[in-house]
Order: C-alpha cells, then structure tokens, then sequence
C-alpha cells in the first residue's frame, strides 16, 4: 500500500533544516581567493581610515586663520612653500600667509588646517590669493572619518565580496580566516535520463537537474563533485550514494523521492541509517522534497521534477551550505510586489511561481514566467524571484500584495532609467 505522508509547513522544514546545521572549521586563505567566502573573525578597523589627514581636492593646503576677511575687493595673498603630492609628506610647518601645493591624498602639512581649491584661486608670482575666507577643517578628509581604530566594522559570518575584499585590503590582510566550504556530491537518477549530449530516444530525456543543481552550487560559490546520472537501481543507486557521502560534505540527489515503484531513495535513506526530517512538505513545486542527516552530513533528496527541483535547491539547500559556511544571513532575499496577472488557482499548499519582477511607475510588480507547473523548465530559465503565495482557498487578483524571494542579482536590467 502507498506510503500516505504528512506535509509539513515551508518555515517548519526549513527550520528543521536549519536546526541541523553543523558549522564546519576554519581555515586562512588568501585575500585573492576570498571572494564568496564567509568571515569567520570580524573585522576590526586595525588603524584609522585614512590613517592621517588628508586633501580631498587637488589646491592648496593653509592656515584658515590668515584667509579671514578675505573677499571679492580684499583678495588675501598667500605664498607657495612646497608641494605635496600623494605619498609625500610636506616638510614645513604651514607659516602666516604661506601655503604648500597640494594634491588630493596627500597629507596635510603641520599647521595647515584647511584647503582651497585650484579653482578658488588667482595665481600670483608668488602664489596665489583667494576671495573668501576658510574655517578649520574645510576641504580636509580626517583620520578615523571613515573607519577608527578598534571600531568593529563587519562581523563575523558575513559573505566576502568586492567591497569587503577592498576593506580586508586596506587593513592589510593579505589573508583572511573564513569558514571551511563543504563538498557537495550531486547525482541526478532516473533511468530516463541521458548526458545532455546524448541524442533524444524514445522514453529518455536529457538530465537536466544536474547541471542545474551544479550551476545553483556555484552561484553560491560551493564547490562540488559531480556524481553523473544513476538509473533506478536500488543497489547500483545505493552504491553511488554510500561512496558519495565518503567523499563529499554534503549529497544532492534528484529524482526517487516520491511513491513511485522507481522512486528508490526512501529504502536508501532506511538502508543508510539516515534520519530523515520530513519527506512532505506543504508546498508546490517540491512537496515531495525529503531531507536526511546521516551524522553531521545533509542528504537533500530534491524532486526529480525541475521546477520543484529548483524549487527545492533554492529553500532548503541554499540556507542549509551557506549555514554550514558559517553564513549568518543564509536566506533568499525578499521584496513586497503587486502581482502583475491573476492567479485565481487556490492551492491548500503554499505555491511558489516562477515569476519575473521588475520596478515600474506602479512600483515593483512580479508576473508568472511562463508554464509553471512542477516540471517546468522554461520559466525557471526566464524568472528572476519566486512569487510566494501563502496556501488557502482563495485566489490572488492583480494588483494584490505578494512576497517575493529573490533569485540571481546577476540578471541585469535592461535599461539605464535613474
Ligand atoms: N502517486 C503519487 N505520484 C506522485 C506524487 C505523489 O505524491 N503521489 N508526487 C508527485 C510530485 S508532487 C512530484 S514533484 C513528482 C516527484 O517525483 P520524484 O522526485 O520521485 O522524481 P522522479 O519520479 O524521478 O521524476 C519526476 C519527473 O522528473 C523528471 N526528471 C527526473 N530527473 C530529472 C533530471 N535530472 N532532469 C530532468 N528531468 C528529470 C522525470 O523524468 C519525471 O518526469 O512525483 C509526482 N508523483
Ligand atoms: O513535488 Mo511536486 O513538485 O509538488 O509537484
Ligand atoms: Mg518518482
């Protein structure tokens, strides 16, 4: 008789998923191989930034006091005693009335407390003068404006990217301690399935979940190890998966999660010893998405249906490795939208459609992408977001406020409209 499983709630699995997360150790690499990586220490500002004060402009470094009184029909004079280009320091103390060249990241020199800009002066044999009078501080950039020593500027288990590199960089870190990236296995089964090479037969389709799930892994920066395709074949499918979990931290299966007389990856997760968190979740696409530990290693155990494999990678999957790497902000990213079509359909299971949002004089709105059903491919490849409607027995009209998780910033927009 079939097996009848109880669906769980979306946040209940992935809290569950959440809930057995191991974090793995730590390692130093270096600054040119951290992009994508998670910070395992925060970063503490090791020196002021900048470190000394300094000429925002390119002008002349003086004294505020001497330019009192200056105006149109009193131009006050000043006399050029040197001049500072970046990576140099002036020599002399800035007397009365005197002033050094000075360019933009060059330090101010001894005495100098403000700047004037090229462009606010008249040159003279001399120097130059000026017809408005300056304040302490003005055109200067001071020590510690951006970041003082000590203070505690991004913490630990945040993701490393240009911007951080360029903070790790200004430090001096030619290294940085980030947490330890699991190896994912990915096999796809299903004795259907040939290489993507391969020419269509009858009955046969090309695998398309494993370059998928591999293409997901790397957008998150996760290594991975390739496990092909496996037919239904309990043995030869448990062998595949047994050698997997020797060599990987983690195993993303497609395919055999569900009831079917092929579907083997139940007796699998049995035979293994697996534990498994749900095998039901109360969603669509990827109500059968089953989830396993096996010590501290996550067997996800995604549909073989695209749409609800996909689907799958993106709820469960994606927190779980970013979780494991330490990352303290695993989840999709999310937006508020008015739905741009309706969707009369009620579901008892929260739907999550592949949609396309994008910002318009009516805010931002999110259309379906096209077939949504759970074997789609299509629109997998044309959304952007997941619109998320919760289950019950209503519809949604256009213009209702939805959730939307967001997928790949990669997609740019098309056009330039600021
Ligand atoms: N009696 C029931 N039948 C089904 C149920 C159910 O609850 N009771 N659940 C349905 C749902 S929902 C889904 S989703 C699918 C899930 O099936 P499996 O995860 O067991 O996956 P398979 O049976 O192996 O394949 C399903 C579908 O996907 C195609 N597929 C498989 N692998 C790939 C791949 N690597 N690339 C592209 N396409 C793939 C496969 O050919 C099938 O068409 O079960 C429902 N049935
Ligand atoms: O797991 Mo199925 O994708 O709900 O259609
Ligand atoms: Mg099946």
């Amino acid at each position: 008789m079939v097996e009848i499983r109880k669906p769980i709630p979306v946040a209940e699995a992935v809290a569950q998923v959440i809930g057995h997360v191991q974090r793995l150790g730590t390692e130093s690499i270096s600054l040119e191989q951290s992009m994508g990586r998670i910070l395992a220490e925060p970063i503490v500002a090791r020196h002021n930034v900048p470190p000394f004060d300094r000429s925002p402009y390119d002008g002349f470094a003086i004294r505020a006091i001497d330019s009192k009184g200056a105006s149109g029909d009193n131009r006050v004079p000043f006399k050029v005693i040197g001049e500072i280009g970046a990576g140099y320091v002036g020599g002399l103390p800035v007397g009365p009335h005197e002033a050094y060249r000075i360019m933009t990241g060059a330090q101010i020199p001894e005495s100098a407390d403000a700047v004037v800009m090229f462009e606010q002066t008249v040159e003279t044999e001399e120097g130059f003068t000026i017809r408005k009078p300056f304040e302490t501080g003005d055109n200067i950039s001071y020590a510690g404006e951006d970041a003082s020593k000590g203070e505690m500027l991004i913490p630990s288990g945040t993701l490393i990217h240009a911007g951080t590199i360029a903070l790790l960089a200004t430090f001096g870190y030619a290294d940085a301690v980030v947490y330890r990236q699991p190896v994912v296995g990915v096999l796809s089964t299903g004795t259907e399935l040939l290489d993507v090479s391969d020419d269509l037969v009858p009955g046969k389709i090309r695998n398309s979940n494993g370059p998928m799930v591999k293409a997901q892994l790397k957008r998150l920066g996760v290594p991975y190890k390739s496990y092909g395709t496996s037919s239904d074949d309990l043995d030869a499918c448990t062998e595949v998966i047994e050698r997997a979990l020797q060599e990987t931290d983690a195993l993303i299966t497609t395919g055999g999660v569900s009831v079917g007389d092929f579907d083997h990856l139940p007796a699998i997760y049995e035979r293994l010893g697996a534990k498994v968190l749900f095998n039901k979740v109360a969603m669509r696409p990827g109500s059968v998405t089953t989830v396993a530990v096996l010590g501290d290693k996550f067997l996800f155990g995604l549909s073989g249906n695209p749409s609800a494999c996909f689907t799958g990678f993106e709820l469960f999957a994606r927190p779980a490795l970013l979780s494991l790497m330490g990352c303290t902000a695993p989840y999709l990213p999310y937006l508020k939208a008015k739905l741009a079509e309706d969707f009369t359909k009620p579901n008892p299971f929260t739907r999550f459609i592949r949609a396309v949002w994008q910002m318009t004089g009516n805010g931002v709105t999110a259309a379906p992408a096209g077939f949504n059903k759970s074997n789609a491919v299509s629109s997998i490849a044309r959304g952007n977001c997941l619109i998320v409607l919760p289950s019950g027995t209503r519809g949604y009209s256009t213009g209702d406020e939805v959730d939307l998780l967001l997928i790949g910033a990669e997609q740019g927009a098309e056009d330039w409209v600021l």
